[in-house]
């Protein structure tokens, strides 16, 4: 079966689904887009050759409806779709926080609803997508979101109940490895590099070292174990890492990240 998917809500994540969708072979003319603002709505005719619709036609003429707007804006798009969503339609939601739940009481009785939990690595089809079922979803709505996400990168089903600390992990997760890697570079710099070079090694370095835990099947105390010689460079390094509390400081942090999206779940966080 031909599916025709609208993305409502098309910013960052929105946006970065679509360029993927497409790149995975989805016919433009099978996917749809909705925007706030006119001018938004036209580059990305332009830049995908996508058609941008009201949320109403989205509704109408999409069976699969990919909800992508801030959580805080949920509600009032939900007010504005639950006249025009049939309870044939999926409607995926990739809000932070927002539960299944929240999405059915405000649409027709029985509308299934998957919860997704994207990352912007879906960009470079490296994506890690989180899918939950709502209370209506059956396994062939949730391989449907598999497809759809699996087109991107790696999908995993987790129990709802899950969704918030997934969304601590891999959806927040991106940001947590650029931000140390500003912080490398900034090392670089005080070490006396250009910050070109610096960025360049550091970013390398990175790569190196996923590609590693991805592919080695090590664990990663042992892929460290082995860059850790004996009164060497590295562990003088880890040594203050442990002396500045990182360890616990990523434990706090990414509690706060699932507390965070736990306070969203009203929508209006
Ligand atoms: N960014 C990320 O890494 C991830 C984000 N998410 C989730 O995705 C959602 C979007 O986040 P993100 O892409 O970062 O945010 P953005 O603000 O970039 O995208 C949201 C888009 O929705 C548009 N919008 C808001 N209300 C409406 C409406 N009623 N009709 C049509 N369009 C509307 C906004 O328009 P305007 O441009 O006019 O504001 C904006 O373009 C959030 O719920 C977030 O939790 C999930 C995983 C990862
Ligand atoms: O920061 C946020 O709320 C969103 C959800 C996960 C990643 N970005």
């Amino acid at each position: 079966m031909t599916h025709t998917v609208a993305v409502l809500g098309t910013g960052k994540i929105g946006e970065a689904l679509l360029s993927g969708m497409i790149r995975a072979g989805w016919n433009p003319a099978n996917l749809l887009v909705t925007a706030r603002r006119p001018e938004r709505a036209e580059e990305l005719r332009t830049r995908y050759g996508v058609d941008p619709v009201s949320n109403a036609d989205a509704a109408k003429r999409a069976d699969t409806l990919i909800l992508a707007v801030k959580p805080q804006d949920m509600g009032r798009l939900l007010d504005e779709l639950s006249p025009h969503v049939t309870s044939d339609r999926l409607v995926i939601s990739a809000a932070a926080g927002i539960p299944t739940a929240f999405i059915e009481e405000r649409l027709a009785a029985n509308t299934p609803v998957v919860r997704v939990m994207p990352n912007t690595p879906v960009l470079v089809d490296e994506g890690m997508s989180v899918i939950s079922a709502g209370s209506h979803a059956t396994p062939t709505h949730l391989a449907h979101a598999e497809e759809i996400f699996g087109g991107v990168g790696k999908t995993l089903r987790v129990p709802e109940s899950q969704q918030d600390a997934a969304t601590a992990l891999s959806g927040s997760g991106p940001a947590y490895f650029y931000y140390l890697v500003e912080a490398m570079t900034d090392a670089g710099i005080l070490l006396g590099l250009p910050r070109a070079q610096a960025h360049d090694l550091i970013v390398q370095a990175a790569i190196g070292a996923a590609v590693m835990l991805r592919d080695s099947g090590e664990h990663p105390v042992k892929l460290r174990e082995a860059v850790t010689s004996p009164a060497g460079t590295t562990i003088s390094a880890i040594r203050e890492l442990e002396n500045h509390g990182v360890r616990a400081a990523l434990i706090a942090a990414l509690e706060a990240a699932r507390d965070r999206s736990r306070e969203l779940a009203s929508g209006n966080g």
